[in-house]
């Protein structure tokens, strides 16, 4: 191939549709496309020192580790240049030509298929290099990667349907981005204008920038600053910056500790979780410093997998900084420093939800997904991670949302377990049948009507001792208590009892006279071990074949209708046969596990033509 041609490329689909939406729908805050091209130079910048560290013969040493922005209002354009890694053609086709994320790729195919262009929530998540067609007719990049034999390359594109690749004459190392204004963005030619911009967050690059040959920034780090000493301007600015995101942080933490490691951390909750926007999972997002230089922009094992949507820095001095990036992820100080800043993290957040509970809340109803994974997959902070559960109750108005710890101030004395219920809704958990026993003695039961909740609680034993169990769970044990009514004697309820165990056979475990009901004539208890009625949704959902599970068939010795039973078994068996399986069904409808409604439908049609035959 002669180094004169020019490539031509189209652009992969998915990029083709975000640049759509980046030049026909975002138009809020044009001027974040300086902050993403800045933010990606400081990023080459950061990786090419990295490579110092571990690499021999990077191309043009000894050029300067900094951003040179020039601005020219005759040529409308504006250009930003850096000395970092740069990119190779085949770096350029993958980085400028596709888009490697995968989260934001699946994102962009659902919102084709649902024919949405929907700016609102991209513009939440940022589209990185490709901001620039904000503000561009056209976009050039002139690049030499750290590798010296790599080629001197020019990528060029108007934004639309593709790009092109041509060999150049010799570059400096690293990239320079010329932008060439559109009409009505010549503003962004003007160095007051950009001196405007960079200075809302020139001070967090950790690399001289300079605008016209005048330099712009004071070099520090923002998480190396004692607290006091940090606005909260700078915060949110800071965070926009590190982690690309155009929403605010929820929550800012910012501590630094000397014992047992030393280490200075700036951690950000973001404003969205874009998993809840369908963007898949996302990456871990807190890079890793060594006393400000980047080891790690996205080390896998440095928190663990149920933080990934935490973004920020974590700076220690104790890490070696000639180590590889491989070892270093299982070196025990990165387990240590994993546990220190999970359970700083984890104190931070208690602290925060007894500060402000709606703000908490907030964050609850957007996060909790993670804090729930952590408890099915993380044992060692489980019962913290219990604590900062947020859920309804028996006890709680609808959409209140209460916690373990005052579900505990509120238990009775000797209280010595939890109940739990897990459904769909909490009017479903409310018309079911399990929640009088406990009502009536005045115990609290938790509902909880999440999706996953049940993985959750199955993962879940204890809170401070306290047993959880579920309250539809066969083998509860609840205290006597004098209810009202006269109930059937005892020599009735036995012959009852037996006689109903012989009549529906296979399809319960066992009949007994129950303690827990208060109106409803039977409920249907699951053993322990079985599948509940979510789960079996699920199951089933996976093309899983379920056979009805056998339950404990729990009667109400109180129930007109059992005690009606009792003396129609003896007078017209059939029909009372008849009555039992229709029973049967009814409790197994309400909780949800009733496997034939059909044989149900023609049992009650004929129950109900005895009924209006009747004289
Ligand atoms: N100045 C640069 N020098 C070297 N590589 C660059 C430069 N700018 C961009 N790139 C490369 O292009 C890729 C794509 O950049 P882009 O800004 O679209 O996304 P990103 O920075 O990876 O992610 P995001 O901005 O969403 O966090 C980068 O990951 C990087 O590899």
């Amino acid at each position: 191939m002669s180094t004169a041609e020019v490539q031509q490329h189209g652009f992969q689909a998915e990029v083709k549709q975000l640049l759509d939406i980046v030049i026909h729908s975002l138009y809020t805050d044009r001027e974040i496309f300086i902050r993403e091209l800045v933010s990606n130079a400081s990023d080459a910048l950061e990786k090419l020192r990295l490579k110092q560290l571990t690499e021999k013969g990077i191309y043009k040493a000894d050029l300067p580790l900094e951003i040179t922005i020039t601005t020219d209002e005759d040529a409308k354009t504006l250009t930003i240049a850096d000395h970092g890694i740069g990119m190779t053609r085949e770096e350029l086709q993958q980085n400028l030509g596709t888009i490697a994320h995968s989260g934001t790729k699946a994102f962009l195919e659902q919102l084709k298929e649902k024919g949405e262009n929907n700016a609102d929530v991209i513009g939440k998540f940022g589209v990185g290099f490709y901001s620039a067609f904000m503000a561009a007719d056209e976009v050039e990049v002139y690049t030499h990667s750290w590798q010296e034999d790599a080629e001197n390359l020019k990528w060029t594109s108007d934004g639309a349907s593709g790009y092109s690749v041509e060999a150049v004459d010799e570059q400096a190392r690293g990239c320079k981005i010329v932008i060439k204004l559109k009409e009505g963005q010549e503003e962004f030619a003007k160095a007051e204008r950009v001196k405007e911009i960079l200075e809302k967050y020139s001070n967090f690059v950790t690399f001289p920038i300079n605008l016209n040959g005048e330099r712009v920034n004071k070099v520090e780090a923002l998480w190396m600053k004692s607290k006091s000493d940090v606005t909260e301007e700078e915060y949110k600015e800071f965070y926009k910056f590190v982690s690309h995101a155009w929403d605010e942080p929820t929550y800012t933490m910012h501590f630094s500790a000397d014992a047992p490691l030393a280490i200075n951390s700036l951690l950000f909750v973001p404003g969205e979780n874009q998993e809840q926007f369908g963007m898949g999972q996302m990456e871990p997002g807190v890079a890793l410093y060594c006393r400000k230089v980047l080891i790690d922009p996205k080390p896998s094992k440095l928190l663990p997998e149920w933080l990934r949507f935490l973004r920020g820095v974590i700076d220690s001095e104790d890490l070696p900084l000639n180590i590889s990036r491989e070892s270093m992820q299982d070196s025990a100080l990165i387990q240590k420093l994993n546990k220190l800043i999970t359970k700083r993290f984890l104190k931070f957040l208690e602290r925060q939800a007894k500060d402000d509970t709606e703000k908490y809340e907030g964050f609850y109803k957007k996060f909790s997904r993670f804090l729930k994974e952590g408890i099915a997959t993380s044992f060692e902070h489980q019962e913290q991670l219990a604590g900062l559960l947020r859920f309804e109750s028996t006890m709680t108005d609808a959409g209140k949302l209460t916690s373990m710890s005052e579900y505990l101030d509120r238990a009775k004395d000797g209280q010595e377990e939890i109940y739990y219920l897990v459904g769909n809704s909490r009017e479903l958990l409310e018309k079911g049948p399990y929640l009088e026993a406990f009502k009536a003695r005045g115990l609290e039961v938790i509902l909880f009507t999440d999706g996953v909740d049940q993985y959750v609680m199955d993962a879940l034993p204890e809170f401070k001792g306290k047993k959880f169990v579920a309250a539809d769970r066969a083998d509860i044990d609840l205290e006597d208590m004098d209810a009202e009514g006269e109930a059937l004697d005892e020599a009735s309820l036995k012959g009852l009892t037996d006689w109903l165990g012989e009549t529906l056979g296979e399809r319960v475990e066992k009949v007994e006279a129950g303690k827990r009901l208060v109106n409803s004539p039977v409920a249907a208890l699951a053993p322990k071990e079985a599948p509940n009625a979510q789960m079996r949704a699920m199951m089933k959902a996976m093309g899983q074949e379920l056979p009805e599970p056998k339950v404990t068939l729990e009667v109400n010795p109180r129930s007109e209708v059992i005690k009606n039973l009792a003396g129609l078994k003896d007078r017209d068996t059939e029909l009372a046969g008849i009555v039992a399986q229709q029973l049967t069904d009814n409790a197994l409808l309400a909780a949800g596990l009733l496997e034939n409604p059909q044989e149900m439908v023609g049992r009650l049609n004929d129950l109900l033509s005895r009924v209006s035959s009747e004289k």
